[in-house]
């Protein structure tokens, strides 16, 4: 064997007999060897040589029963296969046999048997002359035109694969760069075909003969392919007509289980239970939009007015899905991404979802996951089970009869777990470009294709996201609203619509901006704006039954007006308007919302030393959250109550230590050498029931500390967030925008934060920025300095650490 292409075996070969395949030139074949002469052959020639030449053997199809070879000898085929093997594994399990990994050469014919003992060896002929192959390339006339049809129907297969799949990838890439002669044999080996017609592959010594062999099994696997794309694939531009549409389902097996379950359902009585659910399935196969799809009508100009008109804020949201929906309209077989609006609740992530599917003219529904911790609950139940159904996502569609509509799978956060399989995991699947297109829902039992189904996803949280589902998702934050967004929303949605909704008009009923202002701060404590939207639905109550009253009063009062058919043909249906509209001011607003839910009373909480006020973010959005301190006599141990967890508690034990450490620099030492020298010291985070965990509250428990070592108060008007380290420094934490919204919120005037969270300032809206005064502190001697009026100056000097982290 000198080089590839020139290939030239030896005159005398062992053979291996093979009966259960046919190696082919240029294919790769296991062969299981478990024969005696064949297991000989292996042992003294492939294991003990140690030379390349040991290497390459004669493989050639044996005609008889294996089971008779031990002494008869074999009915060799007269032509066969030099192949090189290049991998040996041996085992004892069933029985001894070795499996061998063969690279087919050329072909060669048997000229004479030399030996039949311990192995077969024969005289051979070497009949492919492989170098003929690269010159072979510009081969013309009837060869030329059947090499290059061979070759263009092997591009056609191999484009009706899925290239994704790595092997189909290099076979493209081989198709180009193998010689064109060698295509037969290596497509033969790989496409479907029986060991008689790879026989005949290999018997065809002449080149044109042997195109003309392997391209008829070509064109078979590519009809075959054809066949099976159509009709597993029903895409909405086939034939929508129903005739033709179970003319295409009868090539599956979709036709297969119907027609099954109707002869079934045919043979049973009706009052056997199967009956019922056999009925059920055939109504349900029936019904599903198994090709009927809306038309898109999607025109981004009037999409971008759209959402403007929908949502009031919200900007950086509503860029992206503009992005989106472009990008489908310039490419409508778009994959994924799928997009996943992670934010507070009541900021509007399902109403986003809802006017996606109207701009893009599509049919919306929305799915629930909430707790959903059963994979039947996405998959469905097998038929067997009494009372089976198939899953959401089917019944989806079935609800909405087209096979593209826009899915909200609402709070994928929240999906449980249980002993039931994990729903995350179902979809996955259905959320996976490459693999939704044959769902297969275990009610329904045959692959329904989900790849039209716009899916977009919210969440509260992405912590609680499984990570696997979280990577096939596109996050976009949704930030909660500034108090000047909310009474924007509020006027120009939520009233308006409450209105609607009410049967109310705006001449009957006025909200001023003021009185917007005082539902927001004093009956409502959110990110979002659903209480908002809720409060000004019970004003909207209110005020249904005074206008509702004053109708019945002034028709009792004015009998002139009863006789006046006019007015009443008017005023049929709808409610007469009082002749002034209600406004709801102050008074009316406590009348009919009560007293004040939530009283600004961070500055009556902070009346005593050993009290600050920190910056929280959770799944609502952020919060201000008070941290108190009280000492009183013992041992120096350290109390923490207000369900902490581990990271948290350890910032606790380290503001301890660094104050204890800080002691004398700040004259906190009381005294003694240590501050907590006979003294027990409790800290408590008030919201007992709310577990509190993180690394941000390290600032607030120090300047907490601090304050009631020294007795000084911190400041009514500060609120802070940061992680602090052992020697004093105060490190970036996450939530800015949030946690600074909530400071605003609370009214607060002056926020501290690490200076490396510097840079997320640039998301907060700049009228909240102008609101607060911010202190960027890279020390805690730096937050200390800001927490209290009048800073909190040191005793002597202390050399400055720099923060380098
Ligand atoms: N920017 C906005 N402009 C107009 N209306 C809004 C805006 N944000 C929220 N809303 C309104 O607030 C209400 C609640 O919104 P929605 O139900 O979409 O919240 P959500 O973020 O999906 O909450 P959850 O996480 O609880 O499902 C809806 O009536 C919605 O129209």
């Amino acid at each position: 064997m000198s080089s590839n292409s020139g290939i030239q075996i030896p005159s005398r070969l062992p053979l291996l007999c093979t009966h259960d395949g046919v190696l082919l030139p240029g294919s790769t074949m296991r062969i299981s060897v478990d024969t005696a002469r064949n297991m000989q052959l292996v042992k003294s020639r492939l294991l003990k040589g140690t030379s390349l030449k040991s290497t390459i053997i004669g493989v050639i199809p044996n005609t008889r029963d294996p089971e008779h070879d031990s002494d008869e000898l074999p009915s060799l085929h007269s032509i066969g296969t030099a192949g090189l093997a290049v991998q040996v594994v041996g085992s004892n399990w069933p029985k001894p046999h070795y499996t061998l990994l063969i690279t087919g050469l050329c072909r060669f014919r048997m000229t004479k048997l030399l030996r039949e003992k311990p192995f077969l060896v024969a005289e051979v002929e070497q009949l492919d002359k492989l170098e003929q192959y690269t010159e072979g390339d510009q081969a013309d006339g009837e060869l030329g035109e059947l090499s290059q049809r061979f070759y263009q129907a092997a591009v056609q297969l191999v484009g009706m694969l899925d290239m994704s799949v790595p092997v189909v990838a290099k076979l493209r890439r081989l198709l180009d760069s193998l010689p064109k002669e060698t295509l037969p044999d290596v497509l033969a080996s790989m496409i479907r075909t029986s060991n008689k017609e790879k026989l005949q592959v290999l018997d065809a010594v002449d080149l044109e003969e042997r195109f003309k062999k392997a391209l008829p099994l070509l064109t078979r696997q590519i009809e075959g392919l054809k066949l099976l794309q159509k009709t597993r694939k029903l895409r909405p531009d086939d034939d929508k007509r129903v005739g033709q549409h179970l003319f295409l389902l009868c090539l599956t097996n979709t036709l297969l289980h119907i027609s099954c379950s109707i002869t079934q359902l045919k043979k049973m009585p009706e009052s056997m239970p199967e009956y019922a659910l056999t009925r059920n399935y055939l109504e349900m196969m029936v019904e599903l939009p198994w090709s009927k799809s809306s038309k898109d009508c999607l025109d981004i100009r009037a999409a971008r007015v759209l959402l403007d008109n929908d949502h009031y804020a919200m900007e950086k949201l509503k860029r992206r899905v503009l992005e989106y929906l472009a990008v489908r309209q310039l490419k409508s077989t778009l994959k994924g991404p799928i997009l996943c609006f992670v934010g507070p609740p009541g900021v509007g992530k399902t109403s986003v979802g809802r006017s996606i599917a109207r701009t893009l003219g599509r049919e919306f529904h929305r799915i629930a996951l909430g707790g959903v911790c059963d994979q039947s609950d996405i998959r469905g139940h097998r038929r067997t089970y009494v009372g089976s159904m198939p899953g959401r996502i089917i019944n989806g569609l079935k609800t909405v009869g087209v096979n593209n509509p826009v899915f909200l799978l609402d709070e994928v956060d929240k999906l449980g777990k249980s002993l039931q399989g994990d729903p995350a995991a179902a979809l996955l699947e259905v959320l996976d470009p490459e693999q939704n297109h044959s769902f297969t829902d275990h009610y329904l039992n045959v692959p329904f294709d989900l790849s039209q189904v716009l899916f977009i996803a919210t969440a509260n949280t992405t912590a609680t996201i499984p990570p696997a589902l979280l990577d096939r998702m596109e996050v976009l934050q949704v930030p909660g609203y500034t108090q000047e967004e909310k009474v924007e929303i509020a006027h120009r949605h939520l009233i308006p619509h409450q209105l609607e909704q009410h049967g109310l008009t705006p001449q009957q009923l006025q909200i001023p901006q003021d009185t917007t202002k005082d539902i927001i701060s004093k009956y409502t404590r959110e990110a979002g704006v659903r209480s908002l939207e809720r409060k000004i639905g019970a004003i909207c109550r209110a005020v249904a039954v005074k206008v509702a009253e004053g109708h019945k009063v002034s028709r009792a009062e004015s009998p002139a007006e009863q006789h006046n058919t006019e007015n009443k043909e008017e005023g049929s249906g709808i409610t007469a308007p009082p002749e002034m509209p209600i406004v709801i001011d102050p008074i009316a607003l406590k009348d009919i919302l009560g007293p004040p839910v939530f009283e600004m009373e961070v500055s009556e909480r902070l009346t005593l030393p050993g009290v600050a006020i920190g910056l929280a973010w959770t799944p609502m959005g952020g919060e201000i959250m008070f941290v108190e301190a009280s000492r009183m006599e013992g041992e120096g141990q350290l109390t923490l109550t207000g369900q902490l967890g581990d990271v948290m508690k350890e910032s606790a034990h380290l503001a301890i230590s660094w104050l204890r450490s800080n002691a004398k620099t700040y004259l906190l030492t009381n005294g003694s050498a240590d501050p907590l020298e006979g003294t027990d010291i409790h800290l408590h985070f008030p919201a007992g029931a709310v577990t509190k965990d993180g690394p941000s509250a390290g600032v607030t428990i120090v300047t907490c500390l601090a304050s009631l070592l020294s007795g000084r108060l911190v400041r009514s008007d500060v609120a802070m967030t940061g992680e602090i380290t052992l020697r004093g420094l105060v490190l970036p934490v996450g939530g800015i925008k949030d946690k600074v919204l909530a400071a605003h919120r609370a009214s607060l005037k002056r926020v501290i934060i690490p200076k490396r969270n510097e840079k997320d300032l640039e998301e907060i809206p700049p009228h909240v920025r102008a609101d607060l005064d911010f202190v960027f502190a890279s020390t805690l001697d730096e937050v200390l300095n800001a927490a209290f009026d009048g800073g909190f100056p040191m005793a002597v000097s202390h050399p400055q650490v720099v923060s380098k982290l």
